[in-house]
């Protein structure tokens, strides 16, 4: 136990779905999972193991920002065992190209974040996904007949800007804006774990479309797939 996360170690799979709305994971794991099992309730963030064709699979929320993710990552890879952490998020698009509801799969996250610097003196602003667990989703999005667009995330600490979109966001071709990818990549990097990105774009930047509260907690069925079908590969 963590003063975060009541399980035990044996409650919690070797790989975890981690939407930053723990109401999210609810509703994956009740809607996906069968033979669910509650595992932490602390600060509501409510985290679920059960079975996906047959495989144990847990999913867990992890709050917004790299300060709450850093702490769930961290504690998931270095006190539980856990290998393998998939963000499924929301995130905001940067270029006109993308709609609402596309899936997005990050191939790196750059950020002003001192997060890395913080935790490990890394000052690397770009962080990486595992390559095998992009190549597991990329795996089942194309069974599923579904398009995948991988590109560079820029993962933010700020929601609201006053000043508009991050210059250096669109100076290092970043196409889509999220809050977690660049501390959760470092994490994996540093436990030596591994991780990934899944988003659905919940909102746009550039025609300013979005999506309402209730979708981004239950309509990201998609990328939900996406992510269940990939864990069977990992
Ligand atoms: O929908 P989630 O997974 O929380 O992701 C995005 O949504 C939140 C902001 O609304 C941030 O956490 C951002 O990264
Ligand atoms: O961080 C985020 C997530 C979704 N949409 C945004 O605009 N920003």
């Amino acid at each position: 136990m963590t003063p975060h996360n009541q399980a035990k170690k044996d409650e919690i799979a070797k790989i975890v779905l981690m939407p930053g709305d723990p109401l999210r994971a609810k509703y994956i794991a009740t809607h996906y999972l069968t033979d669910i099992h509650c595992f932490n309730t602390v600060r509501n963030m409510l985290g679920y193991t059960g079975l996906y064709q047959g495989q144990t699979l847990s999913i867990m929320g992890s709050g917004m920002g790299m300060p709450s993710i850093g702490i769930y990552s961290y504690e998931l890879y270095t006190q539980y065992d856990v290998d393998t952490i998939i963000r499924i998020g929301s995130c905001g698009a940067l270029i006109p190209s993308l709609d609402l509801f596309d899936v997005i799969l990050a191939d790196s996250a750059w950020s002003r974040s001192t997060y890395a610097q913080q935790q490990s003196h890394d000052a690397n602003r770009i962080q990486y996904p595992t390559l095998e667990i992009n190549q597991a989703l990329k795996k089942a999005a194309n069974e599923q007949n579904q398009w995948l667009h991988p590109c560079r995330f820029h993962s933010s600490d700020v929601f609201y800007y006053e000043a508009g979109i991050d210059s250096g966001a669109l100076a290092n071709q970043c196409a889509v804006v999220e809050m977690e990818s660049f501390a959760l990549f470092h994490n994996a990097k540093v436990t030596g774990k591994k991780a990934a990105c899944l988003c659905t774009v919940s909102d746009s930047l550039v025609t300013h479309q979005e999506t309402t509260a209730q979708q981004r907690e239950t309509a990201f069925d998609t990328m939900a797939q996406i992510a269940l079908g990939g864990s069977l590969y990992v």
